[in-house]
């Protein structure tokens, strides 16, 4: 069986830590590498001791040395940058999976993909880039509607995430306004508003508890409401389309991959 290597960065936050179990069971995957950062105080102990997985024989590391087949990044937008910058240049492959970028950093990452292999996806999950898929459908299908389309996401996410709306949420936006049209993007609503225009999407973000992600898109009719929703289990939904996207992008000529791609879901 082919052994896909890979590195994970951000290995000791609540993704990196999902990624290294998941990882662990499957047979065709091996854990070489673990990042932080260099001043991370974890740094040289063994990675699996950290993530509750016993030794697996991997020291965290702040550089990286020897390089695995594919990198799979849950960071921080700002060290995630950096990354992509170094991938670049040292042509190795990488799975981005971090959020939050401001318009210039997205530029950067766009620009690395140019050098090397990477798949940059604000979520992993399968059941969620499936809802895409039927969001750009019901776009598509209603975006003529003579009344009117109201279409609004709403994402809950748990109390220790610190960007928002989520990437997520700004894809699926991207999506409804590529189909529909709309031009513009407001997040959140108050004051006295007056009446809602037409060529808006609504962003609406719930920070609550220990929810690991939920979506929902709703197209606003006269007389009727959709509504597509998607809400995640556990972390492992995201960890699993990590080491997909990995064995995806495994070999891979440098450009820019998306989970659609790598899940067989652009026919
Ligand atoms: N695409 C997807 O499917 C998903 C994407 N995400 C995104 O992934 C990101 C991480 O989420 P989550 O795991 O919950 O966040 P955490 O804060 O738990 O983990 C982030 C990790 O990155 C580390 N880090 C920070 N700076 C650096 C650096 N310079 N070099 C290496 N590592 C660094 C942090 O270390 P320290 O704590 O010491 O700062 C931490 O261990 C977020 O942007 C989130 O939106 C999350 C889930 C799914
Ligand atoms: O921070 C999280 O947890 C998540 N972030 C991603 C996003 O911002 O879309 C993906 C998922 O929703 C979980």
């Amino acid at each position: 069986m082919a052994v896909t290597t890979i590195g994970v960065f951000g290995a000791t936050g609540r993704m990196g830590q999902r990624v290294l179990a998941c990882a662990a069971t499957d047979p065709s995957l091996k854990v070489s590498a673990a990042y932080e950062r260099p001043t991370h105080p974890a740094i040289g102990k063994d990675v699996g001791e950290i993530a509750g997985l016993g030794t697996i024989g991997v020291p965290l590391a702040g550089e990286i040395g020897t390089p695995p087949d594919v990198i799979i990044d849950f960071s921080t937008p700002e060290s995630s940058v950096e990354l992509s910058k170094v991938c670049a240049e040292r042509g190795l492959r990488l799975v981005l999976a971090t959020t939050g970028f401001s318009t210039e950093q997205k530029e950067v990452i766009t620009q690395a993909a140019q050098k090397t292999a990477i798949l940059w996806a604000p979520s992993m999950s399968l059941a969620v880039n499936v809802a895409m898929k039927l969001v750009a459908d019901a776009g598509r299908a209603l975006k003529d509607v003579s009344s009117g389309v109201d279409v609004e996401i709403i994402e809950r996410h748990h109390r220790f995430k610190e960007d928002a709306p989520s990437g997520t949420a700004l894809k699926f936006g991207e999506i409804v306004a590529q189909g529909m049209g709309q031009t513009e993007h407001v997040h959140g609503r108050e004051g006295r508003i007056g009446q809602r225009p037409r060529n808006e999407i609504g962003y609406h973000a719930l920070r609550t508890g220990d929810n690991v992600g939920e979506h929902t898109i709703v197209f606003g009719l006269m007389g009727e409401t959709l509504e597509v929703t998607v809400r995640g289990n556990s972390r492992d939904s995201y960890a699993q389309g990590a080491l997909t996207a990995a064995k995806f992008l495994a070999g891979r000529p440098a450009g820019l991959y998306s989970m659609a791609d790598a899940l067989g879901l652009n026919a």
